[in-house]
């Protein structure tokens, strides 16, 4: 049973619902190639259909666990660390990332920017979606843009996205996992067309890593 001390300090940030934590190469956009730990943070209601992690979502089904613990973790491994989720921004990120930054680790997110930005980070990878867009404030703090292409409407999605980010914010299109046969030609001819965007694949996937 979860106690209502333990629900005080999950709304505060200082316990997070921790779905897993992996060492692994970070597989997408423009750290890929890069050794990263991972912290999966449960919780997400934006509901993307092609979600590659459905499992995330609910955030009861994974274990509260204090920050602390996490953080030490993450600091046996690795000095870069990748916070995503299900969608990390749900919950308070500032006591995580001023523990990680306390440890002299470079922090990096992947979030949809559907909630409030909270936390420090050296990275932020902004990966929005339709059907719950980001807030208003993120586009400018965003270092890189990563728009998933699922059918063709999304390049029209992707330029109303990019429209809205700074000037040095790098700009990605990433075939959908189970439609990437269909989409990669029309994403390849599309950047070759718009040079402004970059191909991101989902490499960990063809490396057979988490
Ligand atoms: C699982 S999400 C978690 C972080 C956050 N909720 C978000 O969507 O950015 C991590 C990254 O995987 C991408 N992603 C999720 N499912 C995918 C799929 N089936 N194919 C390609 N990319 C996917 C998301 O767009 C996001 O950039
Ligand atoms: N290797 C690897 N790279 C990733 N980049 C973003 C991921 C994510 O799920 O947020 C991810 C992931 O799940 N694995
Ligand atoms: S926002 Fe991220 S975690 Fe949430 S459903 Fe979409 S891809 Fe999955
Ligand atoms: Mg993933």
């Amino acid at each position: 049973m979860i106690t209502d001390e333990v629900m005080s300090l999950v709304d505060q940030g200082e316990m997070l619902p921790l779905m897993e934590e992996f060492y692994t190469i970070q597989g997408e956009g423009y750290h890929k190639g890069t050794a990263a730990y991972f912290i999966r943070v449960g919780g997400c209601d934006v509901g993307c259909h092609w979600c590659d992690v459905k499992e995330s979502w609910d955030a009861a089904t994974h274990p509260p666990t204090a920050i602390g613990s996490i953080v030490m973790n993450a600091a046996k491994y690795s000095d870069t660390i990748v916070v995503t989720g299900g969608e990390p921004l749900t919950w308070n990120m500032e006591p995580l990332t001023t523990a990680l930054k306390a440890q002299n680790l470079q922090t990096h997110i992947e979030t949809s920017g559907a909630y409030p930005l909270t936390g420090i980070w050296d990275w932020i990878c902004l990966s929005p979606k339709k059907n719950k867009l980001p807030l208003a404030d993120i586009y400018g703090q965003a270092d890189e843009l990563k728009v998933i292409i699922y059918n063709k409407h999304d390049f029209v999605f992707a330029e109303e996205q990019a429209a809205k980010v700074g000037q040095d914010c790098i700009l990605y299109l990433q075939p959908e996992w189970s439609v990437r046969e269909k989409v990669t030609p029309g994403i390849v001819d599309y950047v070759m067309k718009n040079p402004k965007w970059k191909v991101s694949l989902q490499t960990h996937k063809y490396l057979n890593i988490p």
